[in-house]
């Protein structure tokens, strides 16, 4: 699914990842943690030019359109799958058809009463809904996220996470919450400044083992 050997991943300076190897294979769910600016956006950015036409992307901050709806950005999620005039048709007036495929995402994310609220009225942890709503409209096989459930309290951000890994059987997802990543994902991958520090199953760790990529 994506591989990298001996990969220099940089932005406009030096290298965040010097010679990076790395194999993920299609059915993985995998936890990328580390400390901020370890380069674990550097990586999922790297992995979705990989395999742009098979993932569903949830950035950090999401990245909706704050005057629009609920209903607006979740939709958004499946412009590719619609001509021009058809997108253009359903932001204006959503089809009875639509309404109903993106009333049951946003049901399954609690979201039924916001649907058209828009995003700048919404709580952090809404707008984050929304948008790993807007990865699930994608229908690709793929997750990459970006801390998808950092402002959603504990239990949410479990319930949730399951309920898009259950969508998605490959994903890489960037996050903090190292029991999380426990909970959720069977494989976790530990970032320090730009190096591979940890590659193991979940089944093998202990939060102590995970304390050490943060000392
Ligand atoms: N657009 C950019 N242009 C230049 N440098 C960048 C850019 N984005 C990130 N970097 C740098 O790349 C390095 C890795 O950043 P990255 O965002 O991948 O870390 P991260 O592990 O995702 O951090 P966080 O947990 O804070 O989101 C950092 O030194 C950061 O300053």
């Amino acid at each position: 699914m994506f591989v990298f050997e001996n990969a220099r991943l940089a932005h406009q300076g030096p290298a965040v990842f010097e010679r990076l190897s790395l194999r993920i294979d299609d059915g993985e769910q995998v936890a990328l943690l580390g400390p901020s600016g370890a380069g674990k956006s550097t990586l999922l950015a790297a992995l979705r030019r990989q395999q742009p036409g098979l993932c569903a992307w949830c950035p950090q901050q999401g990245a909706l359109v704050p005057m629009l709806s609920v209903f607006h950005n979740i939709y958004m999620g499946s412009l590719a799958r619609h001509s021009r005039w058809t997108n253009l048709r359903n932001l204006i007036h959503p089809s009875r058809a639509q309404r109903h495929a993106v009333g049951l995402v946003a049901e399954q994310l609690g979201l039924t009463d916001k649907l058209f609220t828009s995003i700048d009225q919404l709580s952090g942890g809404q707008a984050q809904r929304t948008a790993l709503g807007r990865a699930i409209y994608c229908q690709r096989p793929v997750l990459l996220a970006d801390e998808p459930v950092s402002n959603v309290d504990e239990h949410q951000a479990l319930a949730l996470t399951r309920q898009v890994l259950d969508q998605h059987p490959t994903a890489v997802i960037a996050m903090h919450d190292r029991a999380l990543a426990l909970q959720c994902c069977q494989r976790l991958i530990g970032i320090r400044e730009g190096r591979i520090v940890l590659d193991a199953r979940a089944a093998e760790l202990t939060l102590g083992d995970l304390d050490a990529l943060y000392q």
